[in-house]
Formats: structure tokens, C-alpha cells, sequence
């Protein structure tokens, strides 16, 4: 249901096709003009005449003769990466012709070339093209809570864009398809880092941190500097593959719509999953002009202004385009808000009068109209060739079943209108734990970012120090950015949370602090007995029928009274005074003011808190009471609020805990997918507290839902296991060297095993690799993993072998037709297209074995390499 297609073999094969007849068709010279312009509308172009456009820049920009770029290999490289991307609403093949036609454009408008050389440029347009390939439509976010292959593949660092390159790079290992065959090994290693650096650049977790070294080291900008040229390609790429907004709105727009689509897609399937519900993909928290506001005005205009401080030429050409957009979508945005306000107090009139017996809640019903409505009269003064709105009211019945008792309903429009959702940048680094860098240190003294690898070499905390309250704090943090699931949220402000006595509570809560101290002192807090898994709990179900009830018992009260809580010397708990007074105690050096702002608001009591969240207030008090016991050393006293890199693991500086550090710190220590419920359950036994079940009838949806989500928690579980399985013996076989004792040897195995001999069909039989690929990568999107058992897999193996085998056999046999015959078939390979006698002829024995790949043998294959040597 959520997964997307692939793209069909006979769309892939009639693009071929086509592609082939028109290759050598000349571009006039109108459209050579056009397509060099940032107002390029890609719509107006079918798919093989967009790899037609993609050959004409390489020309264009005379690549071929300079790099000796074979045209055949070039057409067949365009046509390998078209077939690599995926049908998804925007991470398609038309997105990677846009980046590229954007990079394309700022390479005629500031005459790039000139600037950072030939071969720059040629690795910055390949990266463009390479960017996205593969994409499964669901990002890093997903890829990361979800746990997919991927993720676990790529160990949460940019799994999507680490997949990418890798694609890249299987395409180009295929000698028909290299463009950079001329290359020397010295050359080839240069494109190789420079299309994964640039490839690598475009994970926005990684945004503040380029955006932030290019900001420094433009005033003194140097072209001849590798370090900032390398910089400045980030950016480039970067720019182009966010550039939608600065094309005119006709174009863009679509381009939104159709982000949207797969953001609510994902944000969907987040909750099915009882996953962290991504914030800014949420259909419930954003609308367009909303999304348009956040996202330009905080992360693309800065990144935009930034590199037209060093390129001049590009204010008017996409900069000015930007701001323009920026301030249409603000316009909208205050529109909507108006509206907003004049429509509440147009209830408020009416509730005026018939206050006495109206429930103080908003009626679900309403609420998703309200939504609908507002997005429907925010937007009819534009007309979208295919909007959003369609979706949203597709989702109707879905957002119903969600739609309950989670915030006040003009609490999320507020929040919607005052853009307090925080960026895909911020969430982003937040998924990220850890950050690759492509890069080495650009100038001294470099700031520190969120993520950065460069901690994980410091010495991790004490994890078994990490305390439940912390975890709630976390959670409350999530809260605020919307990352819980409904089910999640729903505990937490869940009505049937209550502290019945909140001075009381703070007491225990000190006193718990102080005990705690000790107990860590001591080393003595176990993290398996801090956590309880969600499936053992069986809680975390959406519209559980367990509520939760805590109260304070006496008894237990007492307890936490316990001499030990005195412990603390007084300087000890001077220090701890002066860290609660810190109002900025939870801030890192590269927030935005926005989020800045956003922290601070959220440690302060305001009047317009709601009830629920000033029961969050006081946990997070009490978290930020613990976090003083790690106060250890009085070095820690003299360290300010900064988080760098080195401290982003640091014991001692747990006192500035930031809710990332506090994230990073928990996900380090625990096993993912636990429960807030299975948390709270601990907390409350920590504190003495008791979850209650409340009398809430089930209701028959409720009950499918809470099966279904059992099965599907069983079932990841089994893949999990299975996956490790797999993955335990292909990594060993792995890590042994190649079994490539030449370049020649392992093309000519490659072509018995794809059939890539010079047959027409050469393309679409060697695409088994890339489908094969795809088939591994099937669990980068929710719900589709197939594994099968390894001796099944084995099995197969030896199966296809056989097979194989045969077409070797074949091959052999097909290779004593003469020279002239192949040469024939390259030329009609290259220019018209295939032989109906090679197409049914010697092809299928191979079509035989793919087609045993695509039932069978979708494992976790996360080396290609290893599968087609063991078969060759
Ligand atoms: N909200 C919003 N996000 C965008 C826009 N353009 C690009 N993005 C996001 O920026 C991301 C850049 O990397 P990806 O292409 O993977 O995915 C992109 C989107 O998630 C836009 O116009 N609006
Ligand atoms: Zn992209």
C-alpha cells in the first residue's frame, strides 16, 4: 500500500527506444538557450527527450572531446541512470534533471568553468545527475527510525545519499556505461571523491554545516584552494538540487505539490508504523505556504544568499526569484491567518452564548474540516495544475481516525502560521548521529555540528547513567516538534496523565535527583532495566484501550525520602542551582535564532501553556534537576553553553544538555524501538507512581488496528533476525579482496552474467544489476522486505548457477561470430535501436535468470559485487 513502483520494463524499454531514434537528432538553437536559463520548464519534455537535453549540456559544454567521453557510453550512462530512479512523486528522474539543469544554468551564468576548471564541472553535472538515484521516496528520517536496510547498511550516516553514490558508481563500473573510462586511476579517483563528496552534500543533515564553512571562508575566497573549491561544489550542488522556488511559480509549484505528496506519504506511514511522525512531512502540521515559509525563509534563501555573495551574477538570475517566493508564500500565510482569526472569533461569538454546555473539546469532525477549509481558501487564489488539497481530501478518512484530542486545534494552527515547526534541517540532524565528513578542516578553528562524527571518538558516558526522566524530557521535546506518533502523543497529553501534586512531585523530584547521583555514582542503574521494548509491553498500540493513571503513592513516597538523598554536598548542589538558572542551558552554537527562541519558549512557564504541557514543564524540570548530578568535576563549571563536537559525548558536559545531546546520548544507549509507554511505565515505578487501566472500550477498528500492528512489529522483528543473518555472511565474504584479477576478466565476467556483450538489448539485460540492487534496497521502503532464508537463498544460487552456467556456454559459443557482426550491433545499439532476433534470440536464458532474481533472491545483498562473482 505505501510502497512505490518501480519504473515498468516496458515504459524503461520504449524510453530506450526512443531515446535511441532521437539521439542524434541536433537541438535547435532556441531550445539550447532555454535550457540554459533557470526558467527552463522540464514538463514540456518526455523522458527521452530529457536524456536528449542531458547529452546536449555534456556537449554543449564539450565534454566529450574534452574528457574522450565515448557519445555511446555517455547515452548509455544517461539512459542507466534514468532507469535507476523510481516512480515516486518527486524524488524522480525529473527532479535529477532539474538539479542538473539548474547546476547548468549557474555553470553558463557565472562561466563556472573558468572558476573551478573543466573537470570541477563535469563532476559537479554527474553528481547532479547521480544524486538521487534509486530513491525510494521516503528519507533519511524514515530510513533511519524505521531501521531499514539501508540505514543499517550505511549505520545511519546518509543512508539515502550514501545508497545513491553507490548506484552511481555500480552504473559507471560497467565499461559501456563509464564516461570516465579515459581516465587515468589518479583522475578517476579524483571524479570518485568529488562525485561522492558532492553526492554526500545533499543529506540536509548536513546543511548547517556546509552552509556554515562556506560562510566562512568567502571573504577570502581563493579558486586555487582545493579545500574551498570542494566547498564551494557542495554549495553548487546543494543550491541546484533545492532550486525549485527560484524557477518561475508556474513551474515550481507542481514541484511542491508533488514534495508534499510524498512527505504526507511517508508522515503516514510513519504512523502506521507507530514511528516518530515526521513534523514538517506531517498533513496535519503544514500547509503549503506554511512549509514554503519555513523552508525558504530559514533554509534555502540563507544557503541562496550565502553563494551569491561569492557569485555575484547569481542575484538576479535565482536569488531575486527566491525572495520573490518567499514573500508570495508570506503573503499567503498572513491571509490564512487572518482568516484564522476572523473565523475564531466568529466561534468565540457563538460559543458566547451556548458556553454553559459545551464540552471543552474540539470536535474531531470540525477540526479536519477547519484544516481542509483553510487550505482550500488559503489557496484559491492560485490555481496548481495539481495541488495538494487533492491529497489531503483523499486522506480524509485516515486523518478522522487520527485526528483526536492531541492539541486544540487553533494551538496547531498557530502553530502552523507561526512557523514553529521546526526545518527539515533541524529534524535532520537530529535523525543523524553520526557525520561523515567528506571533507578535511577548510580553516582553523572550525565550528562544531550537531552529529559530528568527530565526538564518536571521545569517550561515551556512562549510558547506564541515562535516566528515565531524561527519556521523558526527550519525548517531551519530540512532543514539541511533533516527532511522537498519535498513539505516543496521545499518552503524553493524554488526559489520564495526572500528577496530582505538583510541589509535592518537586520535592520527590529533588530528592530523586540526589538519589539518582548516588545510584550512578555507584554505577548500579542498568539501561535494560531502564527501558521495557514496546513489544514486551504490548502498549504502545494506536487508540490503546490502556490509558495511563499515575498517582503518587505514599509508600513509595517515603522511599524516595531516603537518607541517601542528602548526600549531596552543598557545593554540589550550588552547582546544580546555577545550571537550572541557565536559561539558555538547552541551546547549541549553530540553532537559529527561531530555535532558539523555540527553546527558551519551551522552558517558560507561559500563561498560555496549556494544562498538559505545564505537566511536561514540571517533568522537564525534573529532568533538568538529574541532569545536574553529572556535575562531577569541577571543570564542568567553567563550560558554557557551547556543544562542540568534542562534546557532544562528553560526560561533562551533559549539563548542557541540548534535546539532540539528550537524543543522541539515549539512542546511544538504548535499544530503538521502545515505547514512551514502556518509559513512563519505568518512571512511574522509579517514582513510586502506578499506570492504571482505564475502563475504555474498544472498539472494533481499534482492535484490527492494534492486531495489525502486532503482526507487523512480529514480522520486522523476524527480518531483522534474518537480515543479520544474511548480512553476518555476505559481510565476511565481503571483506576479502576482489576476485578481479584484471579489468578484462571481470568485464567479461559481468557480460556472461548480464549479457553485456555488444547486443542491442545490452542495456536493459545489464540493468539485472541495478534491479538486482533495487530488490536489496526494497526495505528502504516501508512494508516490503522479502527475505528468504539463506539455505533458500543457497538453493537459488546454485540454481542460477546453473543457469548462468548455460549463458556462459552460450556466450562462448556467440563470441566466434565474427567482429563485424558486433561492431553491426554496436551501431544499432547506439543509434536505432534493437534486432528483433537478438531481442528473443540469445537474451533469454538471461531473462530466465533475472527473472529468478526478482522472485527469489532479494536479500540483503548489500554487495553486488560478491552475488555476481559467486555466480560468475
Ligand atoms: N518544504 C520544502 N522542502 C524542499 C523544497 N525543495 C527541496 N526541499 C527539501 O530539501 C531536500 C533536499 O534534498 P532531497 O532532494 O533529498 O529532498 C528535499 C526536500 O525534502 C521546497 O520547495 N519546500
Ligand atoms: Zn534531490
Amino acid at each position: 500500500m505505501l510502497q512505490y513502483r518501480r519504473k515498468s520494463d516496458t515504459i524503461k524499454r520504449k524510453v530506450r527506444q526512443n531515446f535511441l531514434n532521437i539521439c542524434d537528432s541536433e537541438v535547435s538553437e532556441s531550445v539550447k538557450q532555454w535550457l540554459r536559463m533557470p526558467t527552463f520548464d522540464s514538463r514540456q519534455w518526455e523522458d527521452e527527450e530529457l536524456l536528449l537535453l542531458l547529452q546536449q549540456m555534456y556537449l554543449d559544454l564539450d565534454f566529450c572531446s574534452k574528457f574522450a567521453i565515448n557519445i555511446n557510453t555517455l547515452r548509455n550512462f544517461l539512459y542507466e541512470a534514468y532507469k535507476n530512479y523510481n516512480d515516486v512523486p518527486f524524488h524522480n528522474f525529473r527532479h535529477c534533471f532539474c538539479v542538473a539543469q539548474m547546476m547548468y544554468s549557474i555553470t553558463w551564468c557565472v562561466d563556472l568553468p573558468s572558476k573551478i576548471g573543466d573537470l570541477e564541472v563535469l563532476i559537479l553535472l554527474t553528481s547532479c545527475i547521480c544524486h538521487d538515484l534509486d530513491h525510494p521516496g521516503y528519507n533519511n528520517i524514515y530510513q533511519i527510525n524505521a531501521k531499514t536496510e539501508l540505514a543499517i547498511r550505511y549505520n545511519d550516516i546518509s543512508p539515502l545519499e550514501n545508497h545513491h553514490c553507490s548506484v552511481a558508481f555500480r552504473i559507471l563500473e560497467n565499461e559501456d556505461c563509464n564516461i570516465f573510462q579515459s581516465f587515468s586511476a589518479e583522475e578517476f579517483k579524483q571524479v570518485r571523491e568529488g562525485m561522492i563528496r558532492c553526492i554526500l552534500a545533499t543529506d540536509m543533515a548536513r546543511h548547517n554545516e556546509i552552509l556554515q564553512q562556506f560562510k566562512e571562508i568567502t571573504p577570502e575566497f581563493d579558486y586555487s584552494n582545493k579545500a574551498h573549491v570542494n566547498s564551494l561544489s557542495m554549495v553548487l550542488i546543494k543550491v541546484s538540487d533545492i532550486s525549485n522556488e527560484a524557477r518561475p511559480m508556474d513551474v515550481a509549484e507542481p514541484w511542491l505539490d508533488r514534495l508534499l505528496q510524498e512527505f504526507f506519504k511517508q508522515s503516514d506511514a510513519e504512523k502506521l508504523e507507530g514511528l516518530p511522525v515526521t513534523p514538517f512531512m506531517d498533513r496535519e502540521k503544514i500547509t503549503k505556504p506554511s512549509s514554503q515559509c519555513s523552508f525558504i525563509g530559514f533554509v534555502l534563501l540563507p544557503l541562496f544568499e550565502a553563494l551569491g555573495e561569492l557569485l555575484t551574477e547569481l542575484q538576479d538570475l535565482i536569488i531575486q526569484p527566491v525572495r520573490e517566493a518567499l514573500d508570495y508564500y508570506k503573503k499567503l500565510n498572513e491571509a490564512s491567518k487572518e482568516e484564522r482569526l476572523h473565523r475564531k472569533s466568529i466561534v468565540s461569538d457563538n460559543t458566547d452564548h451556548s458556553s454553559e454546555n459545551t464540552p471543552n473539546v474540539t470536535p474531531k469532525s470540525n477540526s479536519s474540516t477547519s484544516i481542509k477549509m483553510k487550505k482550500s481558501l488559503s489557496f484559491q487564489n492560485r490555481t496548481s495544475s495539481r495541488s495538494v488539497d487533492d491529497e489531503v481530501e483523499m486522506g480524509v478518512d485516515h486523518r478522522e481516525e487520527i485526528d483526536v484530542e492531541i492539541q486544540p486545534l487553533e494551538d496547531v494552527l498557530e502553530d502552523i502560521e507561526s512557523g514553529e515547526e521546526p526545518t527539515e534541517v533541524e529534524v535532520s540532524e537530529k535523525a543523524l548521529k553520526f557525520k561523515i565528513s567528506t571533507e578535511p578542516t577548510v580553516c582553523a578553528g572550525r565550528k562544531s555540528y550537531p552529529g559530528s562524527r568527530k565526538g564518536s571518538r571521545e569517550k561515551v558516558p556512562n549510558i547506564n547513567n541515562v535516566d528515565l526522566v531524561r527519556v521523558l524530557q526527550r519525548e517531551k521535546g519530540k512532543l514539541r516538534a511533533g516527532m511522537l506518533s498519535f498513539d505516543q502523543r496521545n499518552v503524553y497529553l493524554g488526559k489520564k496523565l495526572s500528577i496530582d501534586n505538583p510541589e509535592y512531585l518537586d520535592e520527590v523530584n529533588k530528592n530523586y535527583d540526589v538519589k539518582c547521583y548516588n545510584i550512578n555514582n555507584r554505577n548500579e542503574i542498568d539501561d535494560d532495566e531502564c527501558i521495557i521494548s514496546k513489544e514486551t509491553l504490548n502498549l504502545n498500540k494506536r487508540n490503546s484501550e490502556h490509558s495511563v493513571k499515575t498517582y503518587i503513592s505514599d509508600e513509595k513516597r517515603s522511599i524516595l525520602k531516603s537518607s541517601e538523598c542528602r548526600s549531596l554536598t552543598n557545593v554540589e548542589k550550588l552547582k546544580m542551582n546555577s545550571l537550572h538558572s541557565s536559561p539558555a542551558d538547552s541551546l547549541t552554537p549553530d540553532q537559529s535564532p527561531r530555535a532558539r527562541s523555540t527553546s527558551v519558549a519551551g522552558t517558560t512557564d507561559q500563561p498560555s501553556l496549556s494544562k498538559e504541557k505545564k505537566k511536561m514543564s514540571l517533568l522537564k524540570n525534573i529532568k533538568r534537576s538529574f541532569n545536574s548530578r553529572t556535575f562531577d568535576s569541577p571543570d564542568t563549571l567553567a563550560t558554557d553553553n557551547k556543544i562542540t563536537t568534542e562534546g557532544d559525548t562528553k560526560p561533562h558536559q551533559l549539563c548542557t544538555t541540548t534535546t539532540q545531546e539528550t537524543e543522541s546520548l539515549v539512542e546511544t544507549s538504548t535499544k530503538s524501538n521502545r515505547s514512551i509507554i514502556s518509559r513512563l511505565k519505568h518512571f512511574s515505578e522509579k517514582f513510586g507512581l502506578t499506570m492504571e487501566k482505564s475502563p475504555v472500550p474498544k472498539t472494533p477498528k481499534n482492535n484490527n488496528s492494534s492486531s495489525k500492528r502486532t503482526t507487523l512489529t512480529l514480522r520486522r522483528t523476524k527480518m531483522d533476525s534474518e537480515c543479520c543473518q544474511s548480512l553476518e555472511s555476505i559481510s565476511k565474504a565481503n571483506t576479502l579482496p576482489k576476485v578481479r584479477k584484471s579489468m578484462s576478466a571481470a568485464r567479461k565476467g559481468w557480460k556472461f552474467f548480464t549479457g553485456k556483450d555488444k547486443s542491442p538489448n545490452s542495456l536493459d539485460v545489464w540493468a539485472s544489476e541495478a534491479d538486482f540492487n533495487k530488490h536489496s534496497d526494497n526495505t528502504s521502503i516501508p512494508s516490503s522486505s522479502q527475505l528468504k532464508p539463506d539455505v533458500e537463498r543457497v538453493e537459488l544460487m546454485e540454481k542460477t548457477k546453473s543457469l548462468t552456467n548455460i549463458q556462459t556456454v552460450e556466450k562462448e559459443a556467440s563470441s566466434t561470430s565474427s567482429s563485424d557482426e558486433k561492431q553491426q550491433q554496436q551501431h544499432i545499439h547506439a543509434t536505432k535501436g534493437p534486432r528483433a532476433d537478438d531481442v528473443h534470440g540469445r537474451n533469454e536464458p538471461i531473462t530466465k535468470i533475472q527473472d529468478i532474481y526478482k522472485d527469489h533472491v532479494m536479500v540483503t545483498a548489500s554487495n553486488n559485487q560478491q552475488k555476481h562473482t559467486e555466480m560468475i
